[in-house]
């Protein structure tokens, strides 16, 4: 440990978090965990100390540990206040997709923690809210990462940032930008050879494999695209308002669109998907009378500052068309690269390779704070 520890609070344990505490756990010179929570618990080490800190392991195993203040669920004010007095720098990783808790980086940042961050949230809700988290950093001379939040741990935004950030001109952006869409229409509707897959247990199966979002309607609703695309819009200098500010191509049937946004209704929307499985045959079959396939595409034309989120017909041969389990394509057209394009591939979704990118900002930060 070096001689000026750095201290860290992790919020969310799920699939993500849960690979992100593994990869800690094998960091050189981690930060000391002093802050673990989950929706309705945290542990904290005891203060004035920050010591015994909390061992990065699982969430069983971190709360069976002795000496450790466990209390109920914090409010962000709270949280930030105990990170911000810990004896050395303080960094929050928000490994949840609460719009609340991404509300509060500002508190959050301006007393001086830094924000490493999977959830998309923060920086593709009102335009306000993604300047007043860039503001407060400069104000806490803190530091917010959030690569995570377009294509899983792949280099999407750092790609986009040093274009941007050498004086490239970025003038399109294009691809898939959801694991759940590209693994749903990949295993549903293959490029190559025939499929009976029925798309309700398709969408089961990608909830299963951990890849939705934890409401799996935020992914079929065109929603979680759409706030990706507006987080690369931004960064490539576009003033996009919000996520709903361009039309979105809902995948939801009409009929199960009012049900509740509770757990209940996840369960509801989950048993009675498999009525609707003829629509997105329907669709499938539709592609497939032109010889081609369908798979669910975003892109931004800078110059006319169009944003578009939908269903797109592909040659079987094209290379949207032949990715494969839950891979996105992002294609940056810049004015130094020509018509040639650079272009990130690989998994989108996924505890392990989401956590990548989440450890890899966290990296980062530790190298910049010191
Ligand atoms: N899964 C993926 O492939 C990818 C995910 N992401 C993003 O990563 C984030 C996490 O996703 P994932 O791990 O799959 O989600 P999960 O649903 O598996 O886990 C969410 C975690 O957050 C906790 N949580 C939720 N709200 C709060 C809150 N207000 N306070 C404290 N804890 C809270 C939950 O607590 P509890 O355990 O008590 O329920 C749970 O531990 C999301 O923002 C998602 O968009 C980004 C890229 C890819
Ligand atoms: N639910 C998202 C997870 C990553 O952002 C997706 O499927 O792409
Ligand atoms: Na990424």
């Amino acid at each position: 440990m070096s001689a000026n520890p750095i201290y860290l609070g992790v919020v969310g344990v799920g699939g993500v978090g849960t690979a992100f505490l593994s990869q800690l756990a094998r960091l050189p010179n981690a930060p000391k965990l002093v802050l673990l929570a989950r929706s309705s618990q945290t542990l904290l080490a005891p203060a004035p100390a920050y010591s015994p800190a909390i061992p990065p392991a699982d969430w069983a195993i971190a709360s069976a540990t002795p000496s450790l203040t466990k209390t109920g669920a914090l409010p962000a004010e709270e949280m930030a206040t105990y990170l911000a007095s810990a004896p050395g720098r303080a960094i929050l990783v928000d490994n949840t997709s609460d719009i609340n808790l991404a509300r509060s980086y500002p508190t959050f940042l301006k007393k001086g923690v830094s924000v490493v961050t999977p959830n998309k949230k923060g920086f593709s809700d009102d335009l306000s809210l993604w300047k007043e988290i860039f503001s407060s950093a400069a104000e806490g001379k803190a530091l917010v990462y959030h690569e995570s939040t377009v294509g899983a741990g792949l280099p999407v935004l750092s790609t986009l940032k040093d274009l941007v950030a050498t004086g490239d001109e970025v003038t399109r952006i294009e691809g898939v930008f959801s694991g759940t869409l590209s693994f749903l229409f990949n295993t549903f509707a293959p490029a190559s050879g025939s499929s009976n897959a029925q798309w309700s247990a398709v969408v089961a199966q990608a909830k299963e494999l951990g890849y939705t979002e934890p409401d799996p309607r935020d992914d079929l609703n065109g929603m979680d695209v759409a706030r990706k695309l507006t987080i690369l819009a931004r960064l490539a200098g576009l003033d996009v308002s919000r996520p709903d500010s361009f039309p979105i191509e809902s995948l939801i049937p009409a009929e199960l669109a009012s049900l509740p946004s509770s757990a209940d209704g996840i369960s509801q929307f989950m048993t009675r998907l498999p009525e609707f499985d003829a629509q997105m045959a329907n669709i499938k079959d539709a592609a497939e009378k032109e010889g081609k396939v369908v798979r669910y595409v975003g892109s931004i034309d800078v110059a006319s500052k169009a944003v578009k989120v939908g269903l797109q017909y592909f040659d079987k041969d094209s290379a949207i068309a032949g990715l494969k389990g839950s891979d996105n394509i992002i294609s940056f057209y810049t004015k130094r690269y020509g018509a040639n394009p650079v272009i990130v591939q690989g998994a989108g979704a996924g505890g392990e390779v989401t956590a990548m990118g989440v450890s890899s900002d966290l990296l980062k930060v530790i190298e910049r704070l010191h």
